[in-house]
């Protein structure tokens, strides 16, 4: 066993979730990894446990379930050798907002929100009382993007930004880190998941070279990495730029723009 803290990784049946478990696993970490496909889950943790030496206990959970998904939540508030929660797992999916299905957008909601706000909730109290932990949350670039024409997706990419920088505010001053990752497009399953022609995919980030420029920002402690943003001032601006805002927003009265009809 690692004396390193265990690292609970959900999504990692695949894509950014799998290159996480295996540089989690190359740093000595043992692992709890999470996702439906158990078969590819036992395959991965295989593989990791004789290449590495690592402990790895696989736990196969649908995150729409709600017993599943109480598995992991007990998990994460239990075993208190989980120091690293990675909340990876999500989906994407094609269309315009008027036609998608309401059972797709619930699917989406309680994968790539709910589930994050869950696991995260379940795990703080423990790693707030021992002073120590980190939540990496895995949202994205198109968190930023409103025209991207991926409202739903979105959308939950933005609730993961906030919850992010919300929980750094509240859990970063009791020693908990937490860390927004923020990929662009990134070659993985998601697209084809989402109903995506392979051939017409523009290039894209390696997964690994993606998840290695997260790690940098996680040692770093940065509380927000774009690993394709090549010129980080943009986003350091675009903070400013909200934080300017905000003295602004203590107000009685209405602007005076609005004071008028026309
Ligand atoms: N690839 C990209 O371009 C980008 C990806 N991201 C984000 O990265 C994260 C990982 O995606 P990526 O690796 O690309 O995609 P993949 O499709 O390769 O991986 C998605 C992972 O999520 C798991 N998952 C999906 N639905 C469920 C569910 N209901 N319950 C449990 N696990 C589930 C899948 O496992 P299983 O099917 O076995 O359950 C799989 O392990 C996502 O949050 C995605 O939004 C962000 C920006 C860009
Ligand atoms: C739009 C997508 O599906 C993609 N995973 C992304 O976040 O860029």
């Amino acid at each position: 066993m690692s004396d390193l803290p265990a690292v609970l990784i959900t999504g990692a049946s695949s894509g950014i979730g799998a290159t996480y478990a295996d540089r989690f696993a190359r740093r000595g970490h043992d692992l709890v990894i999470v996702a439906r496909d158990k078969a590819r889950l036992d395959a991965l943790a295989e593989r990791l446990r004789s290449e590495t030496g690592v402990a790895i206990d696989v736990i196969q959970a649908d995150l729409t379930d709600g017993a599943d998904l109480a598995v992991v939540e007990a998990r994460l508030r239990d075993d208190d050798r989980i120091g690293v929660l990675v909340n990876n797992a999500g989906l994407s999916f094609a269309g315009r907002f008027e036609k998608q299905a309401a059972s797709d957008i619930a699917q989406l909601l309680a994968v790539n929100t709910t589930a994050v706000l869950r696991l995260a909730h379940a795990v703080s109290p423990r790693f707030v009382e021992t002073g120590q932990g980190a939540i990496i949350n895995v949202g994205s670039a198109v968190s930023l993007i409103p025209e991207f024409g991926q409202t739903v997706y979105g959308a939950t990419k933005a609730f993961v930004l906030y919850l992010s920088q919300g929980l750094a505010f509240e859990l970063g001053p009791k020693g908990v880190y937490v860390q927004a990752v923020l990929p662009a497009a990134t070659c993985t399953e998601i697209w084809t998941r989402a109903g995506a022609d392979r051939s017409q995919l523009p290039p894209m980030m390696e997964v690994g070279e993606m998840v290695d420029a997260a790690f940098v920002g996680f040692d770093r402690r940065e509380g927000v990495t774009i690993p394709p943003l090549h010129d980080a001032s943009h986003w350091d601006a675009f903070q400013a730029a909200r934080h300017q805002m905000l003295p602004g927003f203590g107000q009685t009265t209405a602007a005076p723009r609005y004071k008028t009809a026309s």
